[in-house]
């Protein structure tokens, strides 16, 4: 099923500073890269599509129907993949976390589990690759790249349309980060994907557009229109290199 995600004539000022303006862009199935410095607005991006931050100006339009500020209304239908923080305050196991995900999306409460939704949980760890030994672990214990695995499996397990990754790399071993590259890219064959990153080369094969953002500045195109030095320079500056035929950009996280 094609699924489109609109991203109308946006502005959004926080703390009365603009952050995002003019701002549309289309989704339409696949996968999508933001790339940006720090501070560009990636995240704010991502949570202004969520309903989590209203818009000054503009609208959000999934699947044609607006879901401008209205987290309620973007619900299951979106699977959001926060970016990994230190501050983690959450007193459950990664199994309890995917399960409640699944249990909240099904409006059951925990002690109505059904074999199904264990198996449901279970198979979701598994295509993470969450080492069997952690799922009872409280997520608190967990390292980096197994809270970002869990942090996955919680955003899929209900198997909604758009999925939102923040940063789904950022503390994945090089092993790791192969296989979940693939991994997101073959959930992009009939899911939305859309993920912020700071390496745009990783999951480039897969990429059908990326949108380069730095505040109010964003360009949007196929990987070879904007990863060129023009448009890198102007928005990481002087670190943004060309060497031989390729852009690097010499700052990530
Ligand atoms: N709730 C908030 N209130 C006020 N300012 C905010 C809020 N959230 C983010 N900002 C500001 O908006 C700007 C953009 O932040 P955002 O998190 O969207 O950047 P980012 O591109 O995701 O950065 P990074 O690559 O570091 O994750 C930052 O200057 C940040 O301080």
């Amino acid at each position: 099923m094609v699924c489109t995600l609109e991203v109308f004539d946006v502005d959004v000022i926080l703390n009365g500073e603009v952050i995002l303006k003019d701002l549309n862009l289309r989704f339409e199935s696949g996968l999508y890269q933001i790339i940006g410095p720090n501070g560009s607005g990636k995240t704010t991006l991502l949570r202004t599509i969520l309903g989590l931050i209203k818009p000054v100006k503009g609208r959000i339009l999934l699947n044609g129907e607006d879901i401008t500020g209205k987290p309620e209304k973007v619900g299951y239908r979106v699977g959001y993949m926060p970016q990994l923080s230190e501050d983690v305050g959450i007193p459950l196991t990664a199994f309890e976390i995917v399960l409640d995900s699944l249990l909240l999306h099904r409006k059951r409460f925990p002690r109505f589990a059904k074999s199904s939704d264990i198996k449901k949980v279970e198979e979701t760890l598994k295509l993470v690759h969450l080492p069997r030994e952690e799922w009872n672990k409280p997520f608190n214990e967990l390292s980096g790249g197994e809270r970002q695995r869990v942090l996955l499996a919680r955003a899929l397990v209900y198997d909604p349309e758009v999925l939102l990754l923040d940063e789904p790399l950022s503390a994945i071993d090089p092993l790791g980060k192969v296989e979940f590259v693939e991994l997101i890219g073959s959930l992009a064959k009939d899911k939305l994907v859309i993920l912020t990153s700071h390496d745009p080369i990783l999951f480039l094969r897969y990429t059908n557009e990326i949108v380069v953002l730095n505040r109010t500045f964003y360009r949007v195109g196929k990987p070879e229109d904007v990863l060129t030095v023009n448009v890198l320079r102007e928005v990481y500056g002087d670190s943004a290199v060309k060497l031989e035929e390729h852009v690097h950009i010499s700052d990530a996280h």
